[in-house]
């Protein structure tokens, strides 16, 4: 016997963008790092490594700002093609903090919120660390918060791999470079070994990538590391992007280079400072001409793939776009999704 099963959960009746928020002044950069790296075993040079290259651009990460913008282009991409939900923003790290924007969702009545993550890749921090953050957020709101469900990965989503396609190709011609034969170097956040180890990860960026490259018709191309922030002895994601310039030129000399921070959205302090200033350094002191991509940020293709991410879910038997060979990410997490337990070590005094 078939037994159908009702869905009793309310529609979706909002949207939320969940990010994860930086300083907007140099008072706000410590306690900021603090929120980013509570019970990471990162050593405290680090941090003030990183604090400085914040304060060196005044204490503020662009990354509020170009959610505000984001925001503006999703409530009009909404607007356009009828999707009538409000939109909500939430960080992890900074103002406006999960509880916060929950408590205000809670307050306009709201119960089930679909949530896009500015992150496009699956792993503890860009995904399971989201999850449990709202979870937590929810319950110190309360009973009634509304609950949080977000959209799938959007790592192999034709407009997301069309974006960086574009961006590629308008960095390549920026330096008069030939896209197919000028070596396109990938970046993406460096993690723990053990965290991607646990999840899809690098897979998901090796498929990123594959089908950029595939798309714009970069022969040459290869995925590297940047912004690691473990102590020596942990591995983490290797090559650094800075030590594959170095290797690329010691072994055949490079004329030009295109840099893609494929790992990142929005072009937020670990752009501009590890990739602009560090990586572009590492470049001209090597007569490298150096392009860099830009990131996704507001690029229409970008936004309604948001917008139409968002469309699938209110609409269940609607296409789901996928290139490649991944297929489709899960809309729902496993309960082992992205799980991370990293060796517990005594903190350095
Ligand atoms: C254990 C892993 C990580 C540590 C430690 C870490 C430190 C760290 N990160 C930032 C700033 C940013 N990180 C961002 C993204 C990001 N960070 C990690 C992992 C660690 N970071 C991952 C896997 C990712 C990608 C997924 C994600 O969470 O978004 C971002 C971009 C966020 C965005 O929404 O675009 C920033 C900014 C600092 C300052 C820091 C401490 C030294
Ligand atoms: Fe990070
Ligand atoms: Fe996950």
């Amino acid at each position: 016997m078939c037994v159908q099963m009702t869905d009793t959960r309310p529609p979706y009746d909002s949207f939320m963008l969940v990010s994860f928020g930086g300083p907007e002044g140099p008072d706000d950069v410590m306690p900021f790092l603090e929120n980013v790296l509570r019970g990471k075993p990162v050593p405290r040079q680090r941090m003030l490594e990183v604090a400085e290259h914040y304060q060196q651009f005044g204490g503020v990460s662009p990354i509020n700002e170009q959610n505000r913008q984001l925001l503006v282009a999703i409530k009009d991409e909404f607007k356009a093609n009828d999707i009538e939900l409000p939109v909500y923003w939430g960080n992890r790290n900074w103002d406006p903090y999960f509880a916060d924007t929950l408590r205000q969702m809670q307050a306009d009545g709201r119960k089930r919120t679909l949530a896009f993550f500015t992150s496009m890749f699956s792993s503890n921090s860009g995904c399971r660390q989201y999850r449990e953050n709202l979870a937590e957020a929810c319950a110190e709101v309360g009973g009634n918060a509304p609950s949080v469900e977000k959209v799938r990965m959007g790592f192999n989503h034709p407009l997301f791999v069309e974006t960086i396609s574009d961006s590629v190709k308008a960095a390549a011609e920026s330096i008069g470079a030939d896209v197919k034969k000028t070596p396109v170097m990938f970046t993406a956040h460096s993690i723990p070994m053990l965290m991607a180890e646990n999840s899809d990860y690098v897979k998901q960026l090796m498929e990123t990538c594959r089908l950029v490259a595939e798309m714009c018709g970069a022969e040459n191309w290869s995925l590297v590391y940047q912004s690691r922030s473990g102590p020596p002895q942990q591995p983490w994601l290797e090559p650094d992007v800075c030590d594959s310039i170095e290797s690329m030129d010691k072994a055949s000399k490079l004329d030009s280079l295109i840099i893609v921070p494929i790992g990142f959205i929005s072009d937020h302090m670990e752009v501009l400072f590890d990739l602009d200033h560090e990586a572009s350094d590492v470049c001209k002191a090597r007569n490298i001409k150096m392009a860099r991509a830009a990131t996704a940020g507001t690029a229409p293709k970008f936004v309604t793939m948001i917008r139409q991410l968002v469309e699938e879910r209110l609409n269940p038997s609607a296409e789901k776009p996928a290139l490649g060979n991944l297929g489709p990410w899960h809309d729902v997490c496993p309960v082992d999704c992205c799980l991370y337990n990293p060796p517990q070590r005594p903190r350095p005094t």
